[in-house]
C-alpha cells in the first residue's frame, strides 16, 4: 500500500514521514493553512531521499504557474486538485514529473484519462479532514490511485477494506490543529496502514 502523507510544512515532520515509510511526501503551494512559498518546498525537498517522491500540490492555477514554482521548488511529481483539463495536464508533461490528478468521486475516475500518472480520488473539499463514503468508489478507479478524505490512524483500515486503493493519503489526519503535523500520529498512520495489509 502506497502511503503519501501530505502538507508538510516543517523539516522535524517530514524527517519523521521519511523514518516512519512514508512514499511520498506533499508540500501544498496553494491557498491552504498549509501552504509553503516554492522556496520553502525546495528547503524541506532537499533533505528527502531519493527512495520518496516529492509532490507540489496546486488548485486551479495555470500551468505556467505550476511550472515556475515546480522548477522552484524541484518537486519530482505535481498534484492537480479543482478539475484542471486535460490540457493543463499535457502542457506540464514536458517537464517529465508524475502527474496526480486530484478529483472527488464524481470525476472521471479512469487513472491515465488526462495523461496522468497517479489518481487521487478524495473528498470534494480536500484537506478538510471531512471523512466521505469510501466504499462508493469500491471498484470504480482503474490504474493506480490513492484514496484520500478524512483518514486518520484510527479509521485508514476501515477506509481500505471499504474502497480498495492502490495508496492512501492523508493529511488532517495527522495534525493537531490545520496545518500542525505531529510526528506521532504520522507514525501512528503508517503502522495502521502496514497492519491494515
Ligand atoms: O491540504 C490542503 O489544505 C489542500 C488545499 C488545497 C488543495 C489540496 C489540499 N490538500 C491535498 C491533499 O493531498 C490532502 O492530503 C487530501 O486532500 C486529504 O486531506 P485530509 O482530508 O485533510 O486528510
Amino acid at each position: 500500500m502506497y502511503v503519501k502523507i501530505c502538507g508538510l510544512s516543517e523539516p522535524a515532520h517530514v524527517a519523521a514521514a521519511v523514518e516512519a515509510g512514508a512514499d511520498a511526501i506533499g508540500f501544498v503551494m496553494t491557498r491552504s493553512p498549509r501552504r509553503v512559498t516554492p522556496e520553502r518546498a525546495a528547503e524541506l525537498a532537499s533533505a528527502v531521499p531519493g527512495h520518496v517522491l516529492t509532490v507540489g500540490v496546486f488548485r486551479g492555477e495555470d500551468p505556467e504557474t505550476v511550472r515556475a514554482a515546480a522548477l522552484t521548488s524541484g518537486v519530482r511529481a505535481i498534484q492537480l486538485h479543482g478539475r484542471h483539463p486535460h490540457a493543463d495536464f499535457l502542457a506540464l508533461r514536458d517537464l517529465g514529473p508524475t502527474l496526480v490528478r486530484a478529483v472527488d468521486s464524481e470525476a472521471d475516475l479512469r487513472c491515465g484519462a488526462y495523461d496522468e500518472d497517479l489518481l487521487l480520488v478524495d473528498a470534494p473539499h480536500a484537506g478538510s479532514g471531512q471523512p466521505w463514503d469510501w466504499a462508493a468508489v469500491r471498484g470504480r478507479p482503474s490504474g493506480r490511485w490513492l484514496l484520500a478524505g478524512g483518514l486518520s490512524p484510527d479509521n485508514v483500515a476501515e477506509a481500505i477494506a471499504a474502497a480498495d486503493p492502490w495508496g492512501v493519503d492523508v493529511s488532517s489526519g495527522v495534525e493537531t490543529a490545520p496545518g500542525v503535523k505531529d510526528p506521532a500520529l504520522i507514525e501512528a498512520f503508517l503502522k495502521a496502514v502496514r497492519s491494515a495489509g
